[in-house]
């Protein structure tokens, strides 16, 4: 009996004392809007449910916070979120709160501190570090190795041409995986022809099972999740593809050593990083090495296989873009060089109108380190403030009527002169932005033009899509290729 009025005792003081700590945050949630809440539960059941459900259920709420003002608190579990939709807030945000949401801790579990998920202090330190590496100078010293995986995916597809329907985003990311590794570490992993590996094999599944407890309230106290035979396999399979890098950075470093690398010409990302005036220990090499392979590959190969679907079914632009290639590359079959990618402005404009329709990194996650001074409130330190790019870049409020439309033309010089400089952000804003978007609107570029060089595509619209941390078609990205000069 004791015993018991012990706990009982101590739960209590440890509840005074955790509302205590959050008293903030209570006085901010009387004061913020609330929409779709339930009592107890708060908003947490607007996320139960799959990825295409989950995805709907964000869209309804999303609506709702922008029918009543745009902007809204959500209460997810113990977790108060700051939603808002009007591009002021969301540039104080992304410029004041550089730390990640607790959101992020299942990706610290695969990428420790590297850059993507890093605390802010150790962030500041390594972000300046990394920023030179991926200067535009470069990223065109890998132009030739776009465009050579470009092309082994144009001979891939041959298989497809003239055939029915296909998911074309299998063959794209695994040209982006040959792109990104051998632009990254130097491996030539040859993924086109050898899609199916061990380390590939282990790396998407700590993609599904991070992705499934992102959204399964249940799975994300460690307690419950380390009861589960999840917790071993992601262990096992971390532990996999942890092994692989660490084994290539052994060997660069021991080659780094003996001076065997090239003094002059291409480096990889890896090399760069080596020869940079910096103690990195090995695990943060593997960090920041596996955070850039990850976050570069589905990002844009889900861009060039989205892109592919628009101009599938938008026979006008894509005639567009061809007469453009045309003019650039004539009857030449040559790899796209520097000048190249400059003169392809309408292509351009269809990427960007690309990431505005289908934002593959659909919400970005901060929190409030410190007050922070908003329009109508000022957040306390501890927030989580959610910034949903997918729901802002089709709001009618930002872009008119027509914002479910595709017009490229959106993007011309003349009609974006007013756009706030946060109506559109696939690419996120301020200093946390992503650090490889050069990287990526090149690499798109190169791809989109070596396949469009050589296919025409037909395609259906896309109507039912899944959110898995980026977002995903439901049906796959099914588009019909045939050979244009045959
Ligand atoms: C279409 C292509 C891409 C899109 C849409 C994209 C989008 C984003 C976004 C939205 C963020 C911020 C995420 C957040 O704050 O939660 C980010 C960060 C990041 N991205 Fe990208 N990205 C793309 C391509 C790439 C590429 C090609 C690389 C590397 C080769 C890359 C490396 C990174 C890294 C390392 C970060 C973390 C930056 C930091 O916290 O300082 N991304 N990206």
């Amino acid at each position: 009996m004791l015993v018991f009025t012990l706990i009982f005792f101590c739960a209590i003081l440890y509840y005074i004392r955790f509302r205590r700590m959050r008293k903030p945050l209570y006085e901010i949630s009387e004061v913020l809007p609330s929409v779709g809440d339930l009592p107890v539960l708060g908003h947490t059941h607007w996320f139960i449910g799959g990825p295409e459900k989950l995805l709907s259920n964000i869209k309804q709420l999303a609506n709702l916070v922008d029918s009543s003002g745009g902007q809204a608190q959500i209460w997810i579990g113990p977790l108060l979120y700051y939603v808002t939709l009007n591009p002021d807030d969301v540039q104080k945000i992304l410029e004041n709160c550089l730390e990640k949401d607790v959101s992020y801790k299942f990706l610290q579990t695969w990428l420790g501190d590297g850059l993507f998920v890093a605390p802010v202090d150790l962030w500041k330190v390594h972000r300046k570090v990394l920023l030179p590496i991926f200067h535009n100078r470069i990223i065109e010293e890998f132009l030739p190795t776009f465009g050579e995986q470009a092309a082994v995916l144009v001979k891939l597809l041959e298989e497809q041409a003239g055939k029915p329907e296909f998911d074309i985003y299998k063959y794209i990311t695994s040209c982006m995986l040959d792109i990104v590794f051998e632009t990254a570490i130097g491996e030539k992993m040859d993924v086109q022809h050898n899609p199916d590996t061990p380390y590939l094999r282990a790396r998407s599944c700590v993609m599904s099972i991070i992705s499934m407890r992102l959204f399964k309230a249940w799975l994300q106290p460690d307690v419950l999740f380390n009861l589960t035979q999840y917790a071993k396999i992601q262990r096992e399979n971390i532990d996999f593809t942890h092994k692989f890098t660490d084994e290539v950075i052994k060997k660069k470093k021991e080659q780094h050593k003996k001076g065997e690398l090239l003094k002059e010409g291409k480096k990889d990302l890896l090399e760069l990083l080596l020869n940079r005036d910096f103690n990195f220990t090995n695990e943060q090499l593997r960090e920041h090495i596996d955070s850039i392979t990850i976050a570069g590959n589905d990002t844009t190969a889900l861009v060039i296989a989205y892109a592919l679907l628009l101009l599938g079914s938008h026979d006008d632009a894509q005639d567009k873009v061809v007469e453009e290639l045309k003019s650039i590359f004539g009857e030449s079959d040559r790899i796209p060089t520097k000048e190249d990618l400059s003169k392809m402005d309408y292509l351009e404009r269809v990427i960007k109108e690309t990431m505005r329709l289908y934002t593959v990194v659909p919400i970005i996650g901060r929190k409030t380190q410190k007050e922070l001074k908003l329009k109508n409130f000022t957040l306390p330190a501890g927030v989580g403030c959610a910034v949903a790019t997918f729901v802002m870049h089709r709001s009618k409020n930002l872009w008119g009527p027509d914002a479910d439309s595709f017009d490229p033309d959106r993007f011309l010089p003349e009609n974006s002169v007013n756009r706030h400089p946060c109506a559109f952000i696939p690419f996120s804003f301020g200093s946390r932005n992503c650090i490889g978007r050069h990287f990526g609107m090149m690499v798109m570029k190169s791809v989109l033009a070596t396949i469009l060089r050589s296919y025409k595509i037909k395609s259906k619209t896309i109507n039912r899509l899944k959110i898995e941390i980026l977002l995903f078609p439901v049906p796959g990205h099914m588009v019909s290729i045939e050979k244009r000069n045959p």
